[in-house]
C-alpha cells in the first residue's frame, strides 16, 4: 500500500527553523489536513512532501506512483486556454492529443465550466472560473495523491461547497490520497480523517485530530459539532491565540 511518511523533519529558511521534527504517516485512501495560523509553515511542509523544495534534516518517503497540486493561486499559463491548461498534464503523461482534449472537456464540464468558455484565455476568466480550471488540471491526469494548498479559500460558499462535494465524491470512491492544507477548520473537518495541528515558530505539530465518520455522511450538524469541539480544544484556542468568551 502506498504511503507518504515523514520523519523528524526540520527546514530553515536562512537561520530561521520552519518546521522542527515533524512527523506523520498517510497512508493511501486517507485525507490528511494540516492546519494553523498563517505563516506557522503549513505551506513549506507542502512543498517539501511534494518533492518543491529539498529537505535538509530528517525523513520524507513518497511511495505513491503519481501526484499533483492546486494551489490557492490558480497559476495557469497565459498563453493557453482553458482546455488546453487543463489538458496540460495529460501531454507531459504522453497521452494522445485526442484523448487529451476529450478529458479535459470531461472535466471541465464536470466542473461547471461552459462550452463557451473553453477557448478562453486566463485573463479573460473570473476568479472563480480560474480556480474551477486550476483544479480540473490538478484532477485531469488521476493524481494517486493529491496535494491542496487551500484551493478553495479565495471561492464565494456555493462554489467552495460544490469543488468539496466533487473531493467528497473521490474519497468515497477510494480513488485518491489527499495532503490538503488549509486555514479553515471547518473546512478540514468536512473533509480529512486526520487533522494535524501546526503550532508557529517554529512549526511544530502539537495535536493530532481524527474523525471516523465517511465523509460522505458528514452533514452540516456533524461538521458544526465537531468545530465547536475544536473551538474549544486548549491547543487549539493556543495555536490560533482565541479568547474564550
Ligand atoms: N522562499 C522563502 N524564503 C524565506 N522564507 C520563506 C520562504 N517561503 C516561506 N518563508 C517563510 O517561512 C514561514 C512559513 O511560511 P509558509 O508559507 O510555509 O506558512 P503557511 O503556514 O503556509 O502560511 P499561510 O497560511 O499564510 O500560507 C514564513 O515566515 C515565511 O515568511
Amino acid at each position: 500500500m502506498a504511503r507518504l511518511k515523514v520523519e523528524h523533519l526540520t527546514f530553515s529558511f536562512g537561520y530561521k527553523t520552519i518546521l522542527e521534527d515533524i512527523g506523520f504517516e498517510l497512508q493511501e485512501g486517507e485525507v490528511l489536513s494540516v492546519v494553523g495560523p498563517s505563516g506557522g509553515g503549513k505551506t513549506t511542509l507542502l512543498r517539501l512532501c511534494a518533492g518543491l523544495l529539498d529537505r535538509q534534516e530528517g525523513l520524507i518517503e513518497n511511495s505513491f506512483e503519481t501526484q499533483s497540486i492546486a494551489f490557492q493561486d490558480p497559476r495557469l499559463l497565459p498563453w493557453k486556454n482553458v482546455i488546453d491548461n487543463i489538458a496540460f498534464g495529460l501531454k507531459a503523461l504522453g497521452v494522445p492529443k485526442s484523448e487529451q482534449l476529450q478529458r479535459a472537456r470531461e472535466i471541465a464540464l464536470r466542473f461547471d465550466l461552459e462550452e463557451d468558455d473553453f477557448d478562453k484565455f486566463p485573463k479573460e476568466l473570473s476568479g472563480g472560473m480560474s480556480q474551477r480550471v486550476s483544479f480540473a488540471r490538478a484532477l485531469v491526469t488521476k493524481p494517486d495523491l493529491l496535494f491542496l494548498d487551500e484551493p478553495f479559500s479565495a471561492l464565494d460558499i456555493g462554489l467552495k461547497r460544490e469543488l468539496q462535494n466533487h473531493v467528497i465524491e473521490l474519497i468515497g470512491k477510494k480513488e485518491i490520497t489527499i495532503f490538503f492544507i488549509t486555514h479553515d477548520i471547518m473546512e478540514a473537518i468536512r473533509l480529512s480523517d486526520k487533522i494535524l495541528l501546526l503550532e508557529p515558530d517554529p512549526g511544530r505539530i502539537v495535536k493530532t485530530f481524527t474523525f471516523d465518520r465517511p465523509q460522505s455522511q458528514r452533514d452540516d450538524a456533524y461538521v458544526y459539532h465537531e468545530t465547536a469541539k475544536l473551538l474549544s480544544d486548549p491547543y487549539i484556542i493556543e495555536t490560533f491565540e482565541l479568547e474564550l468568551k
